[in-house]
């Protein structure tokens, strides 16, 4: 299986507009792979907190019209990242106007095959974390040859998501990314983490570039279910292209069967 994850520059001297078509060129280039990745709100940047709400699109706007028709063109599965997606009244939202950011990933023949909303937004008291709600859904996709478990940046930080992933049948953990440089020993580390911890192959796609006075780590990443790190990208905008095999999570999973040594429902400390 080969996946390419584009590492696409964020910076504020480009328009959404032009990012965009330069977003659905790159997709068209990837004709062959069976899976692409973009990154998390590359069309705003995901530190572009004030653009936030001037740029959300519904579900079925101008960035998804753009990459469902890039995977057809190309004819491969998309995973396009995250848009802010402003979501309709009345869909379990907060009130009107919600933010959310929402994953889409297509088929190649240009159909929605899933959307994804974060569950763990970003920013404490402040940015993603009060302008936007939070998903609760988790959310896996059958891919024709593995099933991908999807998360978004800051969930990277939460084992338990990718537990629940890894329980509803996901073998290739998907996350689309905007992490900054300041953390980007956290990126590795983590991504590194939730591979062994779960015997599952990771695809963590970042951006390049600085938005928001924010310098983006780059260094999108692909992990085995051993840990061990099958590409990495650099700093700058680039394609990180990588060839594996699912099959390795089901036999790592038989040859080292961790994961069925799992221990649920302990009891809380008495004292
Ligand atoms: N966009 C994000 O979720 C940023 C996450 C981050 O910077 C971190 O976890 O550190």
């Amino acid at each position: 299986m080969r996946a390419s994850l584009i590492q696409i520059a964020v910076d504020e001297g480009e328009s959404i507009a032009s990012r965009r078509r330069r977003a659905a060129s790159l997709v068209r280039e990837q004709a062959g792979a069976d899976l692409v990745v973009l990154p998390e709100l590359w069309t705003t940047g995901a530190f572009a907190y004030e653009d936030f709400g001037r740029e959300a699109e519904p579900l079925q706007g101008p960035t998804y019209e753009a990459m469902a028709k890039a995977a057809a063109d190309a004819g491969v599965w998309l995973h396009a990242g995250s848009i802010p997606e402003r979501a309709p009244s009345g869909d379990g939202a907060t009130g009107e106007g919600t933010l959310y950011n929402t994953s889409l990933v297509f088929s190649p023949s240009g159909e929605l095959a899933a959307a994804y909303r974060k569950i763990h937004r970003f920013g404490f008291d402040k940015g993603e974390a009060v302008l936007m709600g939070a998903g609760r859904d988790l959310v896996t996709v059958r891919h024709p040859r593995t099933t991908l478990g999807l998360g978004t940046c800051y969930d990277l930080r939460f084992p338990e998501l990718f537990r629940g992933l890894v329980d509803a049948g996901a073998e290739v953990l998907v996350l689309p990314a905007g992490w900054p440089e300041r953390r980007r020993a956290h990126w590795t580390l983590l991504a590194q983490a939730r591979a062994v911890e779960n015997q599952a192959f990771v695809l963590a796609c970042g951006t390049a570039g600085t938005h928001a006075g924010v310098p983006q780590a780059g260094h999108s990443i692909a992990v085995d279910p051993w840990g061990e790190v099958l590409a990495e990208a650099g700093p700058g905008e680039e394609v990180l292209t990588v060839d594996f095999d699912p099959a390795r999570v089901a036999a790592t999973r038989e040859q080292f069967p961790a994961l069925k040594d799992r221990v649920l429902g302990l009891a809380p400390p008495t004292r």
